[in-house]
């Protein structure tokens, strides 16, 4: 993968207001993204993570409120510009029948193509490192729609890293992948912000993995941010269940210090018979 951008890009969000035609979801947003980290958004299902990162990406328009790039309102901004700068996968993107792989992370270079001007060995270049490092390679020739749904996560990823953008913005990249993959794809974004400089707002579902990978959370509730911070200081009971109306203990990893969400189930949901506790050293932080 390239190396560390020459300039950190800055996103913010400037108390913003968004929704679609008369559904207002976003209520008053203020956010920056951590340069050179990895953050995730959290929050239950129809809490405006969704809306917040296409408002940030500028395929939303505000109805208040700004988003700036580098201190500029990004909707002044050229969109050939942006897309050199930010990067987007959307949840559950769809492909066009018969694309195959590399047409599609091919597509990841449309913002540097220009009628008069091309690059053509940047471009294969890009496309080749973007494959390596998602490890699509083996099916560069096959159609995407042929591929399970694991595997076309995979490729999509790549059609991100192929733009060589600064900033990239995942919604759910994690879905359809199993937990092996998953963990191996945030290892991979872990990578892609401390080793490469790269900015990376995620929206995850999975707790326990947003919190043992994740620089910074932020959490969000109905169109607002509740709380953000680093995962020792978001991932409290009083959070969970504030954000996510979740019974929970957090714990702390023995080894890593991460917090760990173990849901309390209620009476009744516990199974009868229960296994002897197992002898590990966890200790419990909140
Ligand atoms: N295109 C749309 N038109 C109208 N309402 C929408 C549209 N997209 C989302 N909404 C509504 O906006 C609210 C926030 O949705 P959003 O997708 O941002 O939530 P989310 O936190 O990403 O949810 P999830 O975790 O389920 O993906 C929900 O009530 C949803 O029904």
């Amino acid at each position: 993968m390239p190396s560390t951008p020459a300039k950190t890009p800055r996103l913010t969000g400037e108390a913003l207001h968004a929704g679609y035609e008369s559904r207002r979801v976003l209520d008053g947003v203020d956010l920056a993204v951590a340069e050179g980290q990895l953050t995730v958004l959290l929050g239950p299902n129809g809490s405006g993570k969704s809306t917040l990162l296409k408002t940030l990406a500028r395929t939303l328009t505000p109805s208040a409120g700004r988003v700036c790039l580098d201190g500029q309102d990004i909707h002044r901004r050229n969109t050939r510009e942006v897309a050199q700068r930010l990067g987007i996968l959307p949840q559950g993107p769809s492909a066009p029948e018969g694309l195959t792989v590399r047409q599609l992370v091919g597509m990841g270079r449309f913002p540097h193509r220009r009628l008069w001007r091309q690059d053509a060995e940047r471009d294969a270049r890009a496309i080749h490192a973007a494959m390596a490092y998602t490890d699509v390679a083996a099916f560069a020739e096959r159609s995407v729609d042929a591929l399970s749904g694991g595997q076309r996560q995979r490729c999509w990823i790549a059609m991100v890293l192929a733009q060589e953008t600064d900033l990239i913005l995942l919604d759910e990249p994690t879905t359809f992948l199993d937990l092996k993959v998953q963990v191996d794809l945030l290892e991979l974004l872990s990578r892609l912000a401390h080793e490469h400089g790269r900015t990376l707002l995620l929206v995850l579902h999975d707790l326990n993995l947003a919190a043992a990978y994740a620089d910074r959370l932020v959490m969000m509730r109905d169109g607002r941010i509740v709380t953000s911070g680093t995962p020792r200081d978001v991932f409290t009971a009083t959070h969970l269940k504030g954000v996510f109306d979740l019974d929970a203990r957090v714990l702390e990893d023995p080894e890593t210090g991460s917090p760990i969400c173990v849901p309390t189930p209620r009476r009744g949901a516990r199974p009868s018979a229960r296994p002897a506790s197992p002898t590990v050293d966890r200790r419990c932080i909140s």
